[in-house]
């Protein structure tokens, strides 16, 4: 379980979070919406240890977070700088794994099996940059699971691909999500996005509130489907009440 009491965080005079206290259940998928500037990375920065709390507390599965936590990955939009050009696509997904002392042998057959499960079995001796946009987040993705995270954040991660790749990402995500449990923090600008893809959607307030502005459950089908979820009257109820709350605090 995560846990964040009371965060404010400041870059010099400009503060960016408030008093920002947020439970996520072990197995949840939270997404965080908000216009750019809100501090959406911030936050999530701020979970990954990238950015040390200035005011509150984070917990892990109870232990305060100092540093970069264990089993934590992070996905981050910019999939293209993410990878090391100079590795193959499995080198690429087994590199976390030298940290666990695992032997070469056992870290490619690891790195393969994460690989057919992202559709990119046939790619693995491929280098990064002969890859299309869309194929380098699955390996990016890949990378992040491999090290079977108990926390995955997720910086809008899809939000410089083509609608169609970006669908097939969202529902991979969903699988993932499904089968292994994994509890993930998920930022995006694009609220049908978070609804579709979310358990719960939490939405961030500008300066000068810097706080969260609604905190929704996502009651939907766990079976999700692009064209029959996003028809349904509760999907269309739920973007409609997240889109109200954004543009009633001028969020967007
Ligand atoms: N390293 C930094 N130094 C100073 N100011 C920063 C820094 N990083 C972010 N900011 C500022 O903090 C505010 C929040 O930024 P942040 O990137 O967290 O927002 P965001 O909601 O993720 O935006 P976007 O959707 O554009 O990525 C912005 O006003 C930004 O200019």
């Amino acid at each position: 379980m995560l846990r964040l009491t009371a965060i404010s965080q400041s870059y010099g005079s400009h503060r960016v979070l408030h008093d920002v206290s947020l439970t996520v259940p072990r197995g949840q998928l939270l997404c965080v919406v908000g216009p750019s500037g809100c501090g959406k990375s911030t936050l999530l920065r701020t979970i990954a240890g990238l950015l040390p709390v200035q005011e509150g507390t984070i917990t892990v599965d109870g232990t305060p977070v100092t540093g970069v936590p264990d089993h934590l990955a992070v996905v981050f939009q910019d999939y293209g700088r993410s990878l090391l050009p100079w590795l193959s696509v499995r080198d690429n997904v087994a590199l976390p794994l030298r940290r666990q002392g695992l032997r070469r042998a056992e870290r490619r057959a690891a790195a393969d099996g994460i690989l057919a499960r992202v559709g990119l079995e046939a790619s693995a001796r491929r280098h990064p940059w002969q890859l299309s946009g869309g194929m380098q987040q699955r390996v990016a993705i890949a990378r992040a699971l491999v090290v079977r995270p108990s926390l995955l954040l997720m910086d809008e991660p899809f939000g410089s691909l083509d609608a169609q790749t970006r669908e097939d990402l969202e529902d991979l995500l969903l699988d993932v999500h499904r089968t292994d449990g994994t509890t993930i923090v998920f930022v995006t600008h694009d609220i049908d996005e978070s609804v579709y893809v979310g358990d719960r959607v939490v939405a961030l307030s500008p300066a000068p509130d810097s706080g969260i502005a609604l905190d929704l459950r996502v009651q939907l089908p766990l079976e999700r489907d692009q064209i029959a979820t996003r028809g349904l009257p509760e999907f269309v109820k739920l973007r409609a009440e997240v889109g109200r709350t954004v543009r009633a605090r001028n969020l967007s």
